[in-house]
């Protein structure tokens, strides 16, 4: 049994066939199994009990099994499977000492044991050393034979062979030379190798098909220990680089990775246990998958806990990290080749399917990572795209030269970013990223744009505006004949300066032509229906303009001076122009007349219908058989173009001359009291006359007190008239206009009151002074309605209408 206390050996299955996991991975550990790849070497030697098996590979391997004491006579030492390292051999060389075969202890059912361990040390050696007596070659009875047969029965079971190196190791070899002795025991092996029964498939397989054999003879250990520890140190020089081309395990096969070992020998001997056929092929794949996944699960647990990528996974959220892409790739790259170094050996379909999956986990883990450091390369390169954009704008250049400009550097920016990002061994695809940057900033270049171009516009169409809606109104307000052909002109000239602006401006945009020549006319109905609409805003105050027309010319004279009505002014004439002048802007509002083509008759229409027809007679104007205004549209003006329909006009002139009625009344009426008032007084020899003669006639008026009441009762006919005639209403409608009718009304009455007194005076005694003041009192009445009946037929007669009699009538 090996000593307990060496740390580099345990038992690997016990004697009961327990196989020893824990006590496996700690030797595995205390002998850096793991780090040796495929170069490492298992040797396991097998044969009869106390055969000085452990004794040989104390010397041969520098190991420590428990042998057992010559003193004490023959019995088991080794119970189940024991294992140690070399001493000093390179590389690195595992040695399997078996439990002996013929064993006593075990009785019968040992051969079970025997078979399974025997398949087992040939299924995980390269070396197996087959220790036997130097007696027994050539022996029918030799106690190795069953060995052998065992050994080449469980070969069978392997599916296929591993080119083990069969090492007979001939104790106590004899003073026959190993030449002769040699011959013999390949006889006796090719002998068993053909009574083996073999499966159809190896029914004609050699036995060097399977096995290296090799013989080596060594002397009595107990006899002869010098010649033994000669040949034993001589045997061990085969052992270096064993597994080198033409070393002792040269040509083997099949080697588990040694990261594999403890997990494959395990699974082996499980497989040996449940009495299984080991499929080694199948079973190297199953080691290859079980430990590349544990690798590469390992891998990816260091990746995940490695700090620098902790660092990157937290920095990313706060902004673009320098450098992320190389970053991440050289842990990528460590963390694959990590994978890479220690799955090597293994089967390679398997190692890498797992790399792949690792790989893809690894992806997987950096995916959202990189996504996020991207969408800030994005974000920024958008930012510094509106930045510079707007910059660009706002330095006068042309919007689509600003708008190519700015893109092409900002792509640039953002491929070169793009670069910094792109993790080299991933491969990702960025051209979506890219792509929807390019639509964001497009989005942005015609957001801009649309505003740029409606900013455009309405600056355009607010110049317009300004330009052309004064002067229409004013052109329209002084309505003549030019007033049409001026506005055409000011709407062409504004126009045509506009949409030359506005095209230039338009340049800058790249448009197409449809797009710019759209928008073109869009200015120019935009004109078109500011003239219009000022027109049509107009034509809905013609009303008041008319009227406004009619009081500029009626009430003031050719020098725009108010006029006063002293008498002398043609009335008549005055009314006639005053009132063409108003028709002629009714004319000229009726229609809008933008076109050079646009000729009407619509002055001649409205002359002929309303003021020629009114110098008629009421007679010839009911035999008239058609009335020109009874109609909702002009000749030769579309519907579109009317503004004031005839119907409208005949209406609207209707009110223009009830409206306007009242000034002219008021003019005549003024007019005759300024001719009364001038007539009332007598001549001023006869004043001159009366204030010499009538001195004497005063004085006694003063001093006779019937007199005075005369006086009185005059007062009292002068309130009298104050309330008949109702001289304070004349007040009320307003004080000049008041005061010249009271003038007019009262002046004349009072001085025929005073003449009728004068002459009374003259003539006292015969005088009825109460006939007399109602008399006066008549005549004052009489006199004051004359006037204004006076006035009356005067306004009447100026027009020979009945328009203007009825109203006046009534009043
Ligand atoms: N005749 C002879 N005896 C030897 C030789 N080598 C060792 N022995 C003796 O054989 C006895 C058994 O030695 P071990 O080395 O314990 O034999 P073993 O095969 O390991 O025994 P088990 O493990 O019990 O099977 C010891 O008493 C040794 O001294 C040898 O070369 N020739």
């Amino acid at each position: 049994m090996a000593n307990s206390e060496i740390c580099c050996s345990t038992q690997l299955i016990d004697g009961d066939g327990t196989f020893n996991v824990s006590g496996l991975e700690s030797f595995m550990k205390e002998v850096k199994l793991a780090e040796c790849g495929l170069s490492y070497a298992v040797v396991s030697i097998m044969g009869p009990q106390s055969s000085g098996k452990s004794t040989l590979l104390n010397h041969l391997f520098g190991t420590n099994f428990r042998e057992m004491d010559a003193f004490k006579g023959r019995s088991q030492t080794t119970k189940g499977i024991w294992m140690a390292r070399c001493t000093g051999i390179e590389p690195c060389t595992l040695v399997m000492d078996l439990e002996g075969t013929d064993g006593r202890e075990r009785g019968e059912d040992d051969t079970a044991f025997e078979k399974q361990s025997a398949l087992f040390a040939l299924a995980v050696s390269d070396i197996v050393l087959i220790n036997m007596w130097c007696h027994d070659i050539g022996r029918e009875q030799a106690a190795n034979k069953p060995l052998l047969k065992t050994v080449f029965q469980v070969m069978m079971r392997l599916f296929s062979p591993r080119k083990t190196t069969l090492l007979f190791v001939i104790r106590d070899k004899t003073r026959t030379p190993l030449e002769n002795l040699e011959p013999v025991l390949r006889e006796d092996i090719q002998k068993i190798w053909d009574s083996v029964p073999k499966p159809q498939a190896h029914k004609e397989t050699p036995l060097s098909e399977f096995f290296n054999v090799e013989v080596v003879a060594l002397s009595s250990y107990e006899e002869k220990e010098e010649q033994f520890k000669d040949q034993v140190a001589s045997l061990r020089q085969r052992f270096h680089h064993s597994i080198a081309p033409g070393g002792l395990a040269g040509d083997r096969r099949g080697v588990v990775p040694a990261s594999g070992f403890s997990f494959s020998s395990e699974h082996i001997w499980q497989v040996i246990k449940e009495n299984k056929d080991l499929d080694l092929p199948a079973h190297k794949v199953m080691v290859a998958t079980v430990r590349c996944e544990e690798i590469a699960n390992e891998k990816y647990a260091s990746f995940v806990a490695n700090e620098e990528w902790c660092q990157l996974e937290e920095a990313v959220h706060s902004g673009p990290i320098p450098g992320f892409g190389k970053k991440l790739n050289s842990l990528l790259d460590t963390c694959l080749s990590e994978y890479d170094a220690e799955a090597t050996y293994f089967d390679e379909s398997v190692r890498s399917a797992k790399q792949k999956q690792l790989q893809e986990k690894l992806f997987q883990l950096l995916h959202p990572t990189f996504q996020s450091a991207l969408g800030h390369v994005r974000s920024r390169t958008l930012d510094k795209f509106k930045e510079a954009f707007d910059k660009a704008l706002n330095a006068r250049e042309g919007f689509s030269a600003a708008a190519n400009s700015c893109i092409g550097s900002c792509m640039a920016q953002f491929d070169e970013a793009c670069a910094d990002v792109v993790i080299e061994q991933t491969n990702w695809d960025t051209s979506k990223v890219r792509e929807k940057l390019r639509r964001d900033i497009d989005a942005h270049v015609v957001a801009v744009r649309a505003a740029k171009i409606s900013e455009l516009t309405s600056s355009y169409e607010e110049k317009l505006k300004e330009a052309l809606s004064g002067p229409v109104e004013a052109l329209l307000d002084g309505a003549s004949s030019d007033t049409w052909p001026s506005i055409r002109n000011l709407f062409r000239r504004e126009t045509k300066s506009a949409v030359s602006g506005f095209s230039a401006a338009l340049a800058g945009f790249d448009m197409d032509e449809e797009t710019t020549q759209k928008m073109i006319l869009s200015l120019e109905d935009y004109a078109m229906g500011i003239v219009e609409g000022k027109a049509r805003e107009e034509a809905g105050r013609v009303l008041i303009r008319m009227k406004d027309r009619f009081t500029m010319l009626f009430s003031h004279d050719s020098d725009s001076m108010p006029r006063i009505w002293t008498g002398k002014e043609d009335i008549r004439a005055i009314t006639k122009t005053a009132r063409s002048a108003s028709l002629k802007l009714l004319s000229v509002m009726a229609a809008l007349r933008l076109d050079d083509d646009d000729t009407d008759n619509i002055e001649k229409t409205l002359a002929v219908a309303l003021v020629d027809s009114s110098n008629s007679s009421a007679m010839n104007r009911s035999i008239t058989m058609v009335d020109p205004l009874a109609s909702s549209s002009w000749e030769q003006v579309p519907s579109s173009k009317t503004l004031i329909t005839p119907v409208q006009c005949k209406s609207l002139w209707r009110q223009f001359k009830i409206e306007t009625e009242y000034s002219v009344s008021q003019a005549i009426s003024a007019q005759e009291a300024n001719k009364r008032n001038n007539n009332w007084l007598p001549p001023p020899w006869a004043i001159a006359a009366l204030v010499i003669l009538g001195f004497n006639e005063f004085m006694t008026l003063l001093r006779n007190p019937l007199y005075l009441g005369v006086i009185f009762v005059g007062y009292l006919l002068f309130k009298a008239l104050w309330v008949q005639l109702d001289i304070s209403g004349e007040f009320r409608n307003g004080a000049l206009p008041g005061i010249i009718s009271l003038s007019s009304k009262f002046i004349p009455t009072i001085m025929n009151l005073m003449k009728k007194l004068a002459e009374e005076g003259q003539n006292p005694a015969t005088n009825n002074h109460h006939g007399s003041t109602s008399k006066t009192n008549y005549n004052a009445v009489t006199a004051a309605r004359t006037v204004s009946s006076s006035a009356s037929s005067n306004l009447t007669s100026l027009d020979n209408g009945t328009e203007f009699a009825s109203p006046l009538k009534d009043e």
